[in-house]
């Protein structure tokens, strides 16, 4: 398998090279070349597998550049530090399937890539003899979720930048309270979409990037997308032995677009999914591209879903490839228009070919909140409210025409405050969370502006 830009400009990349180039150095996205059909038969075996096999073959096919039995041993080794047998089980609950992704050491959906690429990158490096800087930003959860795959490993340093007291306690204090030296926490005065310019406009220095080694823990990294394709094709096997059902929805709780866009690729790949339900908060530019063809920027707002508080969704321009019918001279084209005047128009056609694919709406404030609070009368569970969007959005969308898998990305207690205000109570908080706010912390306060990160980067960096 080989892996190109979206921008055009690069092309014939394996799959290790893929994962540590992270963004592609023409600042585009990288994508495989093709991407695998399975068939219903291919389906069927691999859905009845356990998570790490399944994972072991998913990922085989885009990773062919890795010796079989190392592979295993990652995705193996990746796997065990999650607390559940099933990994990603499924539960059934007020009539929907709730897709529990939050069984991993920081208790997001985002464990489930990093513990992955944690571990290859620290495989790749020992190959090649090398290091990493790692740089990225995060909205609250791949932070964390980073810092622990990388934790302690040797011949990486990892560097966060969090918008300041913009990311729930719970999540500033899980990434903040791992003092190991390799480990540079950065608040910065800003949104998520200042951090995210922030990375891309460093990795877009091409010679400032080889000269700090730097790689990517975000989902501009391919790796990341890839390894969230395998919960699809776990999730539909399990939901398909339940009801023999022949598809399902799966509603999505969506900010950077990395999570609905690895179950557009497992639609691409056959996955019998009628449509993926993209929700939003009220920070819904996502929401309105898909129903009324407006992709336009707002000023973000604060949400009781921090983690989705974002505008400029990173991998929308892997998804415009597909839906520029793979040309990347006019990907090149919107992602100018859209640096020069913060919008997109999309033709009639255009949106037609989206809504094959998706369906989208969000959810205010108090919907979310009321949704917690309904859905835990009806039935004692406690969602998280980026679980709470989803829910919402995707009962309102359907009609048990087919079975419906809402993506829990969070574990609750990761937001307490909304948790409290929606039930008047606190979740009950996993002992990892326990005296965390007695524990050392380590962070820097810096202005949201690329040059006092690389000045950072200079003097922190591993060399
Ligand atoms: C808890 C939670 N839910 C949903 C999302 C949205 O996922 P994505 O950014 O892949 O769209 C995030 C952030 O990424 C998150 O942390
Ligand atoms: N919600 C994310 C934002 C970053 O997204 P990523 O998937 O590109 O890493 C977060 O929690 O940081």
């Amino acid at each position: 398998m080989q892996y190109m830009s979206t921008r055009g400009r690069i092309s014939g990349l394996d799959f290790k090279d893929a994962v540590m180039m992270g963004l592609a150095d023409d600042g585009g996205l990288l994508l495989p070349q093709q991407i695998p059909a399975l068939s219903r038969g291919d389906i069927a075996a691999l859905t009845r597998m356990a998570y790490p096999d399944l994972a072991f073959r998913i990922i085989s096919l885009f990773a062919g550049s890795i010796p079989a039995a190392d592979l295993k041993h990652l995705i193996d080794r990746s796997y065990q530090a999650f607390d559940h047998d099933e990994v990603t089980p499924v539960v059934h609950k007020d009539g929907i399937y709730v897709l529990e992704l939050f069984h991993g050491p920081t208790l997001a959906f985002k464990d489930v890539a990093l513990q992955f690429l944690g571990n290859m990158f620290e495989y790749l490096l020992k190959e090649r003899g090398a290091h990493m800087n790692i740089l990225g930003a995060t909205s609250g959860d791949t932070g964390s979720a980073a810092i622990y795959g990388v934790r302690g490993k040797q011949n990486i340093n990892i560097f966060i930048l969090h918008p300041h007291q913009r990311v729930s306690p719970i999540q500033e204090l899980q990434m903040t309270t791992v003092t190991d030296p390799n480990v540079f926490n950065l608040a910065i005065r800003g949104t998520f979409d200042d951090g995210q310019r922030i990375v891309k406009e460093i990795f877009g220095d091409l010679a400032f990037k080889s000269r700090m080694a730097l790689g990517a823990i975000n989902s501009i990294n391919w790796a990341r997308v890839l390894a969230q394709v395998v919960y699809y094709f776990y999730a539909f096997g399990r939901v398909q032995r339940a009801t023999s059902c022949e598809e399902v929805y799966f509603s999505v709780p969506t900010g950077n677009f990395g999570d609905i866009f690895a179950g557009y690729i497992a639609k691409r790949m056959g996955l019998p999914i009628r449509r993926l339900i993209l929700a939003t908060n009220e920070n819904d530019i996502l929401t309105r591209f898909i129903n009324q063809g407006d992709y336009s920027t707002a000023q973000v707002v604060p949400t009781p879903s921090p983690s989705m508080d974002i505008q400029l969704a990173s991998n929308f321009e892997r998804y415009l490839f597909y839906l520029y019918g793979q040309n990347p001279g006019r990907v090149n084209d919107a992602m100018s228009r859209l640096a020069a005047t913060g919008r997109l128009e999309f033709t009639a056609e255009e949106l037609a070919c989206v809504g094959r694919d998706f369906m989208a709406g969000s959810a205010t404030r108090q919907e979310t909140l009321d949704t917690i609070r309904a859905f835990h009368a009806a039935t004692g569970y406690i969602l998280d409210p980026h679980t709470a969007v989803g829910v919402k959005v995707g009962k309102e969308l359907t009609g048990g025409e087919v079975p419906l898998v809402c993506l829990a990305t969070a574990h609750p207690a990761k937001f307490g405050d909304a948790v409290r205000e929606a039930i008047g109570q606190d979740p009950v908080l996993p002992p990892v969370f326990r005296d965390l706010d007695k524990k050392e912390k380590r962070c820097e306060l810096i202005d949201a502006d690329t040059g006092s990160v690389r000045e950072y980067l200079q003097k922190n960096a591993l060399a």
